[in-house]
């Protein structure tokens, strides 16, 4: 059936390969990496970096990661987007297309398949895949979003939809669709998230002095927090652990998937989990709110490789916990946000 709202959503999420042909990883990691606001060094450097270093020595070792997660029907990430799309669409009467802000399918496809399921539409509301904002992630998707609507020149207004990293329909659905887990024994609950350089926490500082500057700055008011990755995670976790009454002693944050030698935020996850066997940690739960769908990321670096390693140091389990992927509450909650959208024009 055709939607009939003047209003079309946009579920944005990071992208993957075409394929776990080394060729497509290639393209896949040159489009992200020469992003400038992934790798943010002076172009011609970092041409010469990602095209002559970085590209060739990991596209072979990341195809092989990929094949290992990859599904039939394709990529993780990819898969679970789609089917986020087909719940949310299922339960709002307004169309909804995915797009990747690498690779495929593209912001352009998006915004031409919403018009052809609408030519009358006037407003494309874009909802980022990230809960929480950094340069590298919400922010590159947003401003790409944008810059192809303003080069398109399309017809209908784009909104976008805020970091929602402490939205209560957002702590509610993740805490609940952690609840089975925390449910059980359990000794310790690390929120492992996606690592970021330092240098771009302070980049990000709109006060140019409080982002790691200011004793416990991510719990010091400050108009930087609007754009601070890291005082936003630990809002999250925050949330979520009173949400689910874990104690305090019981449950830390670390972050994952560092590249280069830069530092990133620290404690670095690949240290926790060596370090966490040695202090007693012998059951441990790992959940990755950086990411709404289980990608690379959840599947191969923590579920395989940072299990093997916990396991190795000591410990006895290791339980990854599922991102929110379609769990009802967090489909119940994009659908009252669109709503509320849809009410309010
Ligand atoms: C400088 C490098 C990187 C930054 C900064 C970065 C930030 C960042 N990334 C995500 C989400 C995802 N990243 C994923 C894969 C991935 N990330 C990087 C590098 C940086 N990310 C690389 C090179 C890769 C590719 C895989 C690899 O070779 O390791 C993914 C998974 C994609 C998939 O197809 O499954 C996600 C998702 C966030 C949220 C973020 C900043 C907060
Ligand atoms: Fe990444
Ligand atoms: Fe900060």
């Amino acid at each position: 059936m055709e939607a009939k709202s003047d209003i079309g959503i946009i579920l944005m999420n990071l992208g993957s390969p075409d394929s776990t042909a080394v060729p497509d990883v290639k393209r896949y990691l040159n489009e992200f990496l020469m992003d400038k606001r992934v790798i943010d060094y002076p172009y011609l450097f970092r041409l010469l970096l990602i095209k002559g270093i970085i590209v060739p020595r990991r596209a072979p070792k990341s195809a092989e990661a990929y094949q290992s997660i990859w599904w039939p029907e394709g990529s993780p990430l990819i898969v679970l987007t789609k089917q986020l799309q087909n719940a949310v669409t299922h339960d709002l009467d307004m169309p909804v297309e995915i797009a990747m802000r690498y690779g495929n399918p593209s912001q352009e496809a998006a915004y031409e398949n919403l018009l052809k399921k609408n030519p009358n539409l006037k407003e494309v509301v874009l909802l980022p895949l990230y809960p929480h904002y950094a340069m590298s992630s919400y922010e590159t998707a947003v401003e790409h979003a944008k810059s192809v609507h303003k080069k398109k020149r399309y017809p209908f207004k784009l909104t976008v939809v805020p970091p929602y990293y402490k939205e209560p329909d957002y702590i509610n659905a993740l805490a609940e669709s952690m609840r089975p887990y925390v449910s059980k024994d359990f000794d310790h609950l690390l929120f492992s998230y996606h690592g970021v350089p330092e240098r771009h926490i302070h980049k990000g500082d709109i006060t140019g002095k409080h982002c790691l500057k200011v004793a416990d700055c991510c719990h010091v008011d400050s108009p930087a927090h609007d754009f601070c990755y890291r005082h936003q995670v630990h809002i999250t976790a925050e949330l979520v652990a009173e949400k689910l009454k874990i104690p305090r002693e019981k449950w830390s944050v670390s972050f994952q998937s560092r590249l280069g030698r830069e530092e990133w935020l620290k404690p670095y996850t690949a240290t926790q989990l060596e370090e966490l066997p040695k202090q007693g940690v012998k059951r441990l739960l790992v959940a990755c709110p950086a990411f709404v769908s289980d990608c690379l990321e959840t599947l191969e670096e923590i579920a395989v490789e940072g299990k093997h390693s916990f396991i190795s140091s000591g410990g006895d389990s290791f339980t990854m916990i599922p991102c929110l992927n379609i769990h009802p509450l967090w489909v119940q909650a994009i659908v009252k946000w669109m709503g509320a959208l849809q009410a309010n024009n």
